[in-house]
């Protein structure tokens, strides 16, 4: 994986980055033939980062499918996160890490992963559990699901006004994730949203297609 640009921990601050960008979540599942996918999603630009989500199968698989998916990101130059496993992170030399609340904890991340890395915090609907993540060092707060979504069971829907509280109060940037589609997405964006991570809305379609409707609305 050719070395990233000396600045790329920094697109993560806000002072250094366009009003939203999205931030693709993997399928649940992927296949030989998914690099060629997200390929022409990257291809569109807009993309700040692609998250590795690969449930159900141990680590050594999804390691074994991530390295055409890691060159491709780089290529594009977009964050490469893993969810939920720091060790398969530094095993894979990934840009960062995406942390459920009991994957573990985003100090851990920062010492294994280095202070370059991407740390993610899921955050559900609480603005607690955002404030100590953001007290841990996490780059980034996660709140979801917004909208109903079939690529997970959820039990917490936020209101949008918590993107405004956080945008409004702390430096490190948020993400909004959970049904987000072309027709819905704009009003996260109103609210303060500075990702939205976005997995169904782009697969189920021609996803070069579907990033530049998201682009449109996210451009306003
Ligand atoms: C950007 C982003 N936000 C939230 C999640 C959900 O993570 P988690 O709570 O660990 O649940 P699983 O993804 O492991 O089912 C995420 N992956 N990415
Ligand atoms: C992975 C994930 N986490 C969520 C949360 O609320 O924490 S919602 C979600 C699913 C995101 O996929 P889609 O865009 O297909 O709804």
């Amino acid at each position: 994986m050719p070395p990233l640009g000396a600045d790329f921990g920094e697109r993560f601050a806000r002072e250094r980055r366009p009003a939203c960008q999205l931030y693709l979540i993997s399928p649940p599942t992927i296949d030989a033939a998914f690099t060629e996918q997200l390929i022409r999603a990257l291809g569109e630009g807009g993309v700040a980062a692609f998250q590795l989500r690969l449930k159900g199968i141990d680590d050594h698989a999804i390691a074994a499918l991530a390295p055409p998916l890691q060159r491709a990101c780089a290529d594009a130059e977009v964050a490469f996160i893993i969810n939920d496993s720091i060790g398969l992170a530094k095993r894979l030399g990934a840009d960062g890490v995406h942390l459920g609340q009991d994957d573990g904890d985003p100090r851990e991340a920062r010492e294994i992963l280095g202070k370059e890395a991407q740390i993610g915090v899921t955050c559900h609907d609480s603005r607690h559990l955002a404030m100590e993540a953001g007290e841990a060092g996490a780059d980034y707060v996660a709140f979801g699901a917004f909208y109903p979504t079939t690529t997970k069971e959820t039990q917490h829907r936020p209101d949008h006004a918590i993107l405004t509280w956080w945008q409004t109060l702390f430096g490190a940037p948020c993400v909004a994730i959970g049904g987000i589609t072309p027709d819905n997405a704009r009003p996260l964006v109103e609210a303060g949203a500075d990702f939205l991570a976005v997995s169904s809305a782009i697969w189920s379609g021609d996803p070069a297609e579907r990033v530049r409707a998201f682009a449109a609305v996210m451009r306003g």
